[in-house]
């Protein structure tokens, strides 16, 4: 008889309940290196890499590696990344890969192949999607997604300021585009539980409100925290009752602590005990 196999909604859920919904974004930028001592080299980026590791791994329900940073070193910044998905994963963390990809449909798939199937090197729990192609265009990832237990997180108001513009203005139903995306995600979800594999990506950067997302029924990438203005205080305000599924996901601020594993593992211990304050979980 053939197990079946949890859903990323149910793996996610467990995380959080295990570990609060922190996720810890392993970013390593050329002025983190520096500012650890470190050159910019493939050695210097897996040091840095597996002291984040070794600090964080075993205390935090999710890790986002920011793949452009592995990508700038070519092959051998892949090899890192291969080995930071590993590890994370063996420690007990889920991996969102934050690679934003979004194609064709038929492209489509080779991505969710790369990224989300079981037996791929860089197979990871969840990856970001950006829908500039169209919602539809993402369906293979969906799909492939769903088959393997695995999660997607789809670009809908981002953090960064220059979103603005194109992610608030309304498409033709008078709906904002970033809200349009929610909404196919909700679709997407519809009937799951605890929560569907779809996710969203919404900065803590955004207006309060600016979102409905009640009939989501999958978890929100919060990004924007520290270094881009958002505070753990203000999810509450923006996110309203749709905080029980949020996932504040943080790079900088935490990373700003090492090189001691020791000074990152604490900072991160606070953010954690400040957001479970903040949210009850
Ligand atoms: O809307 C978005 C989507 C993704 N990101 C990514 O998250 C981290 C943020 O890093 P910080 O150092 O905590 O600012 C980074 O990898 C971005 O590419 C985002 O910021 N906003």
């Amino acid at each position: 008889m053939t197990a079946v196999q949890a859903t990323f909604g149910q793996r996610l859920g467990e995380a959080i309940d295990a570990r609060g919904p922190l996720c810890v974004g392993i970013d390593p930028h050329p002025a983190l290196l520096h500012a650890w001592g470190l050159e910019e080299t493939p050695a210097a980026l897996e040091r840095f890499a597996m002291t984040v590791l070794e600090a964080v791994a075993g205390e935090v329900a999710v890790l986002k590696p920011q793949s452009a940073f592995f990508e700038a070193y070519g092959s051998r910044g892949i090899a890192v990344l291969e080995r930071v998905v590993a590890e994370a994963r063996q420690a007990g963390a889920l991996v969102i890969h934050d690679v934003k990809r979004g194609d064709i449909g038929s492209t489509m798939t080779a991505y969710a192949n790369a990224y989300l199937d079981e037996n791929s090197p860089l197979s990871a729990d969840a990856i970001t999607v950006s829908p500039y192609l169209g919602y539809g265009s993402l369906a293979p990832a969906l799909g492939i997604a769903a088959q393997s237990g695995r999660g997607v997180f789809v670009l809908a108001r981002t953090s960064n300021p220059e979103a603005v513009g194109l992610q608030r203005s309304s498409t033709s139903e008078g709906t904002t585009i970033a809200q349009s995306i929610v909404d196919a995600a909700a679709e997407s979800n519809a009937g799951a539980s605890p929560m569907g594999h779809v996710g969203v990506v919404a900065g803590a950067t955004i207006r309060s409100g600016e979102l409905d997302l009640s009939e989501l029924n999958g978890p929100v990438l919060v990004p924007g925290l520290g270094a881009q203005g958002g505070t753990v205080r203000g999810l509450r305000s923006v996110f309203g009752s749709a905080l029980p599924h949020v996932v504040p996901a943080v790079a900088r601020e935490l990373l700003r602590h090492g090189p001691s594993a020791e000074e990152l593992r604490s900072a991160t211990r606070r953010m954690r005990d400040d957001l479970s304050g903040m949210t009850g979980r």
